[in-house]
């Protein structure tokens, strides 16, 4: 492929020639936003292939791997979902399935699965199952905002600050014991396998009146990129409140930062909001790591950072 992710979606996305009147957010953000009989509805679909974000051999490295495979397959969705502020309600599931599997398998995938749908409240209710080469998984969901409104990744103002939930980071330190074929640290390996979607924080913050968010899939600083970027808007940090775990900082010392940057998968939350909100907003759990202003850009104590993150065509950083 000789053009990146994001240049392609751009390029399939302008052959498009969308119909109908409901729709309110398409091609661009984390859910498409629609409306139906007076409803906002969300829609959104995140794929797992084997080779790409997982690798087989993993299942003779960790215990419970198809189980923790069902789970982040439920919770990478409902993470675009709750950066919207909604909440999910009905999915579907397409298997693409090789030789090599064992029903066995299938059936722990499965448990995994329903154990998320029962924490974040919201049913499967059909799917496809193919044969594959390669192992892959597909979930479609479908949400709604109760309030009738959603948080935008083009809604930052300047003079808003900046917020994140959790920890940035210990998930591709995770992923680097598991390509490495040693698990050390399970914190940081469970991190990567079993990410929790901030489905609470999401609703709470948009209750709050939160405009924008999104959620960390592709890093840190390329996912702050598509604020800034969508938002017209430049963008702060300031290191020494970057949220980063002791078990990274054991793992990687000094380059524990460069994680937190760059890691991606972390599925935490972030938002920009006004200075009036913060005091509500870090009870929720948000950790205010920074401002936005008039400009362009992502910088990091005045230095400018490079737009650098996961492409699935130009491969990790
Ligand atoms: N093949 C495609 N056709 C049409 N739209 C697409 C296609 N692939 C992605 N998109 C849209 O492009 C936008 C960016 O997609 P992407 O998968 O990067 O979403 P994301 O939320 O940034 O990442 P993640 O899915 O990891 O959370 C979304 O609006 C998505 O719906
Ligand atoms: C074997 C292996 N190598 C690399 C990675 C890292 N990785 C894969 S996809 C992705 C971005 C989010 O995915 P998407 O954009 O598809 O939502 C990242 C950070 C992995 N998980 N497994
Ligand atoms: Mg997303």
């Amino acid at each position: 492929m000789k053009l990146g992710e994001f240049e392609l979606i751009s390029l399939l996305s302008k052959t498009l020639k969308n119909k109908r009147n409901g729709i309110k957010v398409g091609i661009g953000d984390d859910t498409a936003v629609f409306e139906l009989n007076g409803t906002l509805g969300l829609l959104t679909c995140d794929a797992l292939v084997e080779g790409v974000h997982f690798l087989r051999n993993w299942k003779s490295l960790t215990p419970d791997f198809f189980y923790y495979l069902g789970r982040k397959l439920v919770s990478i969705s409902v993470s675009d979902v709750a950066s919207m502020g909604g909440a999910p309600l009905y999915s579907l599931i397409t298997l693409g399935i090789p030789d090599w599997m064992e029903v066995e398998e299938l059936k722990e995938l499965y448990e995994g699965v329903n154990s998320a749908l029962e924490e974040y409240d919201f049913s499967l209710i059909g799917g496809d199952t193919v044969k594959s080469p390669n192992f892959f998984l597909d979930l479609s969901l479908l949400g709604t905002s109760n309030k009738n409104r959603v948080m935008l990744r083009s809604k930052a103002k300047p003079g808003d600050l900046v917020g994140v939930t959790g920890t940035l980071g210990d998930s591709r330190a995770g992923l680097e014991q598991l390509l490495r074929g040693k698990v050390e640290d399970t914190y940081l390996v469970e991190r990567f396998l079993n990410p929790e979607a901030r489905l609470k924080e999401g609703v709470k913050a948009l209750e709050i009146g939160v405009l924008c968010s999104t959620d960390v899939s592709d890093g840190f600083v390329f996912n702050l990129y598509t604020i800034a970027e969508s938002s017209k808007v430049r963008i702060d940090l300031n290191s020494s409140e970057i949220p980063v775990s002791e078990n990274l900082e054991k793992f990687a010392g000094d380059g524990a930062l460069q994680y937190a940057l760059y890691g991606g998968e972390d599925y935490e939350l972030i938002i920009t909001f006004p200075e009036e909100k913060k005091e509500k907003l870090e009870n929720l759990g948000f950790k205010t790591v920074g401002t936005v202003s008039e400009g362009e850009g992502v910088f990091l104590d005045d230095k400018f950072l490079e737009k650098k993150g996961y492409d699935h065509f130009k491969g990790g950083v």
